[in-house]
């Protein structure tokens, strides 16, 4: 069982070139919760996603892990506290098994780091061989043990997701943060994932998908946040957002049904 992690955002905000992209955000996630952000194109999704990975800084608010402020920590420093990030369109690594995929996941969180690593220090292959068993462990955990010394680049699309949630997972994370991970899946790939996201809740791991398919993650999340403009237009479980007028005011001509 992991031990998920609380998020907290606290108005946060972020522009680019004087607009903004995201403006006074709140969000709360309880440990063990599978959260969604839904919205529009533009809404702030992924800007909201990078403020929280710690691609992007904020320009006014806070992020707290468990309570800790981690909003001026660069990313690596972040996935050591234990948050996991599967980004959009994420790429594999051609020319290398599943297994050293995921492998790579996991060298942000090992002990001995960098410098044992180049040198080759005794503190350098206990790691790997750690590394190298999470990474295994990973693989099962996502349904890929079977495809360990395969290429990457032989498995099927919804087997290439599955391996980068498995990379995300090597780490260890107490926090998932998922960007659109069902894009470009065909239906029975998209049940086959969402299976597993829903695996991965019951072993108490936190998880934010972010998705602009709203019909892939009603039936997944405990609660569902909404974007529009960079804002929070509602917040609440899959009944009260598909009930909320302004939701729908929103998805009006986006083609996205609520
Ligand atoms: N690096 C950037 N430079 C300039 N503008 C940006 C940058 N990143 C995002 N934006 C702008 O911020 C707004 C929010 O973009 P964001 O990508 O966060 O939305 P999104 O909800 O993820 O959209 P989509 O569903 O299309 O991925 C958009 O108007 C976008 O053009």
């Amino acid at each position: 069982m992991s031990t998920g992690a609380a998020l907290a955002v606290s108005g946060v905000s972020r522009a680019f070139g004087g607009v903004y992209a995201v403006r006074d955000v709140e969000l709360r996630v309880a440990p063990g919760e599978l959260r969604a952000v839904i919205g529009p194109n533009g809404a702030g999704k992924s800007t909201l996603f990078a403020l929280i990975g710690g691609q992007l800084a904020p320009q006014a608010g806070g992020v707290r892990l468990d309570g800790a402020r981690i909003d001026r920590l660069p990313a690596h420093r972040r996935a050591r506290l234990g948050i996991g990030v599967v980004f959009q369109a994420a790429r594999i690594f051609p020319g290398m098994t599943a297994l050293e995929n995921v492998m790579v996941g996991a060298h942000p969180t090992t002990r001995a780091g960098f410098a044992a690593a180049a040198l080759r220090l005794p503190a350098h292959r206990r790691d790997e061989r750690e590394i190298s068993d999470r990474a295994t462990e990973s693989l099962y955990r996502t349904g890929l043990g079977d495809w360990a010394h395969r290429a990457a680049e032989e498995l099927p699309l919804g087997q290439q997701r599955a391996l980068q949630l498995a990379r995300a997972l090597c780490g260890r994370p107490r926090l998932l943060l998922l960007d659109e991970p069902a894009s470009g899946l065909r239906t029975a790939e998209r049940e086959r994932l969402a299976t597993l996201i829903e695996d991965l809740r019951a072993t108490g791991l936190t998880i934010l998908l972010v998705e602009h398919d709203v019909a892939f993650v009603m039936r997944l999340a405990d609660r569902v946040t909404v974007l529009d403009l960079g804002r929070v237009i509602a917040d609440g479980t899959a009944a009260e957002i598909r009930a909320d007028p302004r939701v729908v005011t929103a998805y009006l001509g986006t083609g996205v049904a609520a």
